[in-house]
């Protein structure tokens, strides 16, 4: 099933990370009042990161109980654990280290491994692969994510899968690893559009004018955008501001 799509046009990135951060807190409140335990995917990117740390700030954030929340990621630069292009490091340092979360709910796709060079993107995925399917119902690959966060790039790319590149379509698993991305760095490991659209709700997140093209194109449909692919089965919102909008913020 697909979700009818929502567009929530605000005027500027910061009132976009703002209100994110607040949607986002607001919407795992909401989904731990009916289920347990909730599954969230963060996103890299610079909205996806800077909503994190506008929730930091949010007092919503002590009415959640984090005990009660997994916390996942669409894709991850595949460099070391230490490496400050990590999703994961700089969600951890926007929000995660200040929640009480408990380690085991956090499921960062592996690091690389310098001491292990047969460990590659392929084998991250793998593994990340048999930790989704720990928490999937039965017949399941992937837990059925509360939400999935999903920062877009300017060549219309969500998640690490890249318009024309041989991962984007990968089907029959949850992840993949990819190989010679266009954007640095090189090697990353992704969900899979399979495993993104099993979600309830998809939240794409974009701002700047130099989204307003892939946004419009995402938008209108076109096959070539990799966020024209993804949606929730519940809800499909795309959170954007006036400029991503093509339009002046003045008009937002
Ligand atoms: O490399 C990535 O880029 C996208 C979008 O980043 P942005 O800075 O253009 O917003 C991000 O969603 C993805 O998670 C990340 O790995």
């Amino acid at each position: 099933m697909t979700a009818a799509r929502t567009v929530v046009v605000h005027p500027d990135a910061e009132g976009l990370a703002v209100t994110t951060g607040a949607r986002l807190l607001l919407h795992v409140l909401d989904a731990q009042a009916v289920r347990s335990p909730v599954h969230v995917v963060l996103t890299g990117g610079t909205v996806g990161i800077r909503l994190l740390t506008e929730a930091s700030q949010n007092p919503l954030r002590d009415l959640v109980d984090w005990s009660d929340v997994h916390v996942w990621w669409s894709d991850e630069r595949f460099v070391t654990a230490d490496d400050g292009e990590r999703n994961a490091l700089q969600a951890r340092e926007a929000l995660l280290d200040a929640l009480p979360l408990p380690p085991g709910n956090v499921h960062e796709m592996p690091a690389a491994r310098p001491e292990d060079p047969s460990f590659g993107p392929d084998e991250a995925a793998a593994e990340h692969a048999a930790e989704l399917a720990r928490y999937a119902p039965a017949g399941a690959a992937a837990p059925v994510f509360d939400v999935v966060l999903l920062g877009m790039g300017p060549d219309m790319h969500v998640a690490s899968l890249f318009p024309g590149h041989p991962a984007r379509d990968a089907a029959g698993s949850p992840t993949v690893g990819v190989h010679n991305s266009p954007k640095p760095p090189p090697s990353r490991v992704s969900l899979t559009f399979e495993a993104i659209n099993g979600a309830r709700e998809v939240w794409v997140v974009a701002a700047g004018a130099e989204k307003a093209e892939a946004v419009a194109a995402a938008l209108a449909g076109d096959p070539v955008s990799s966020a024209a692919h993804v949606h929730g089965t519940e809800r499909t919102l795309w959170l954007i501001d006036a400029a991503a909008a093509g339009r002046a913020a003045a008009d937002g």
